[in-house]
């Protein structure tokens, strides 16, 4: 529900702001509210002075001065309509005067916004020195104020200049006291559902990439309830009469797996946020569209975390990747591959730049069957479309080739999508994008393909992939079996490599050689 302040409302606001300023104290609180509120020719300072109580007399006693009149004339530029909710986060020391204001204006059978009257009953409401000193002056207090709410103008008819403007949306207190009920137990529900998940991301996982897009997450359902009001929400919490905490489906407690549990409090986040989203529409627009973004990144979380599990099962046991290119090889691609397969490499992506469409579609025939003989996978390089003709299990794509959303709209969900990246950026949006595994490099010079110089990422971004990203990686480029150990010393527990085995004379043999190491 909303609700949106009067003009008026607004205006005593801001300038209860610029004299909190304009005094050196650091948050706005009720005394100057109270000066603000005197000021203009508003209802609050209408019902001020028929008790005497002029803006003088309080900026003297509680010693405040005015801003100057440049300032405050911009006070009426103000266009925006300020809701309470922004108010609340705008103003945290009249939180109990803006909330008192609100029980107030929903006192009408239709609800109105919270004028500058409103703020006055708000601030007689809440104790302090400026209440008695209220009483002491004018005999003003909440008690004598609440006939000007309850009858006289209404009774009379007589719409007297205040600032109340009459909305067309039904609201009762109860209606809403179960949003925020409701607000309440969804934001739990989300909390909970989020630390079973960063435990698993942390634990099980120990991905810091995704853990730090988890607690983003955590940080924005913060901020959007600050915008719903914390208070509010602890005040309609009513747990012992909520239906909900007695029902636990079976479903519940069904977790087959670590994977299955994730999943399933991945899914409750995710409903948790829809429904925040939703009802908290009625509360606040800002909070809304927080929740919105949540839902949204929860949704990526999901698909990532998922992918980079169901990838690890899939490459479990790839160490060693071979891009085979038919003219770098001494008898062609075929005793490369066979051999290379024979001897422990279990990941072939057929990586040819200079065959026609028809003779990489025969190539990628042949090396589907040696692969499949060897139960290898076979990976395609930068065609989706070839990648299904020859029922390859997956593709791989570079930086400026089809992003993975369109590439998987080409291979389907089952294959794999490997994307290249040169820097931990890149890394980190590829697993959010959902690739199935990367490509980090290039680790040193090559002969295979050519790189500028400042275009090496070196040891160096094998480290920073190694300490944050759990999405299966291959180190690639220039990597041979003298420089292999310091590839594996930086972190790397997968490397892709072309030339040191294509253009070795014994393709199983410098395999065997490299997959030695790996072991050691
Ligand atoms: C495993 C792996 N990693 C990186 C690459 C490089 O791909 P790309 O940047 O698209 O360059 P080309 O190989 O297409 O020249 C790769 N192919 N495989
Ligand atoms: C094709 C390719 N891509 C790279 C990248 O860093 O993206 S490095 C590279 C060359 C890999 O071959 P070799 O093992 O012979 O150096
Ligand atoms: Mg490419």
């Amino acid at each position: 529900m909303q609700h949106l302040l009067t003009a008026g409302a607004q205006r005593a606001l801001a300038l209860a702001e610029l004299i909190a300023n304009n005094s050196n104290d650091q948050v706005t609180n009720p005394r100057h509210l109270l000066a603000a509120l005197a000021h203009e020719e508003s209802r609050a300072a209408e019902i001020l002075q028929s008790h005497g109580i002029v803006q003088n007399l309080i900026l003297q006693e509680f010693e405040l001065t005015l801003p100057d009149s440049e300032a405050e004339s911009d006070l009426f530029e103000t266009e925006v309509p300020l809701e309470l909710s922004q108010a609340l986060y705008r103003f945290p020391q009249l939180k109990d005067v803006l909330n008192r204001a609100l029980e107030q204006a929903s006192q009408t059978s239709l609800p109105v916004e919270i004028g500058s009257e409103h703020l006055l009953w708000g601030v007689l409401k809440t104790e302090g020195p400026h209440t008695d000193w209220l009483v002491n002056q004018g005999a003003i207090s909440s008690d004598s104020l609440a006939a000007s709410f309850q009858g006289e103008h209404q009774q009379a008819g007589d719409p007297i200049d205040v600032d109340f403007a009459f909305r067309t949306v039904p609201a009762t207190v109860s209606d809403q006291t179960n949003t925020f009920r409701t607000i309440d137990a969804a934001a739990n529900r989300l909390r909970e559902g989020l630390r079973v998940v960063e435990d698993f991301l942390r634990f099980t996982l120990d991905d810091a990439h995704l853990t730090r897009l988890l607690k983003t997450t955590r940080h924005q359902l913060t901020e959007a309830l600050q915008f719903i009001g914390q208070d509010s929400l602890i005040a309609s919490r009513d747990t012992l009469n909520d239906v909900g905490t007695a029902i636990s489906s079976t479903s519940e407690f069904d977790r087959s797996s670590l994977e299955h549990l994730v999943q399933a409090n991945l899914k409750r986040v995710q409903e948790a946020a829809r429904t925040l989203e939703e009802f908290g529409k009625l509360i606040s627009v800002e909070a809304a569209a927080i929740f919105k973004q949540m839902r949204y990144s929860l949704y990526t979380l999901e698909k990532s975390v998922l992918t980079c599990v169901s990838s690890q099962h899939r490459l479990e046991d790839c160490q060693l990747y071979l891009l085979a290119t038919e003219s770098m090889c001494h008898h062609g691609c075929g005793p490369a591959i066979r051999e290379a397969v024979a001897a422990g490499v279990c990941i072939v992506q057929i990586r040819e730049k200079e065959m026609s469409d028809r003779q990489l579609l025969e190539h990628g025939r042949r090396a589907r069957e040696w692969t499949r003989e060897a139960g290898a996978i076979l990976i395609m390089n930068d065609r989706p479309d070839l990648a299904v003709a020859i029922d390859a299990d997956g593709v791989h794509v570079g930086q400026d080739e089809l992003p993975v959303r369109e590439v998987r709209q080409i291979v389907g969900s089952r294959r794999l999508i490997g994307v290249s990246t040169h820097n931990i950026e890149q890394a980190r949006q590829a697993v959010l994008d959902g690739a199935d595994y990367i490509g980090v490099g290039p680790t040193f010079t090559t002969a295979t393909k050519q790189f500028a110089e400042e275009e090496y990422a070196g040891l160096d971004f094998v480290k920073q992939v190694a300490a944050e990203i759990t999405l299966p990686w291959f180190a690639i480029g220039g990597i041979n079996a003298e420089n292999l150990p310091e590839v594996l010393q930086a972190g790397a527990t997968r490397v892709a490599v072309s030339g040191v085995i294509c253009r070795h004379e014994q393709p199983g043999q410098i395999t065997r050689e490299l997959l030695d190491q790996f072991t050691r």
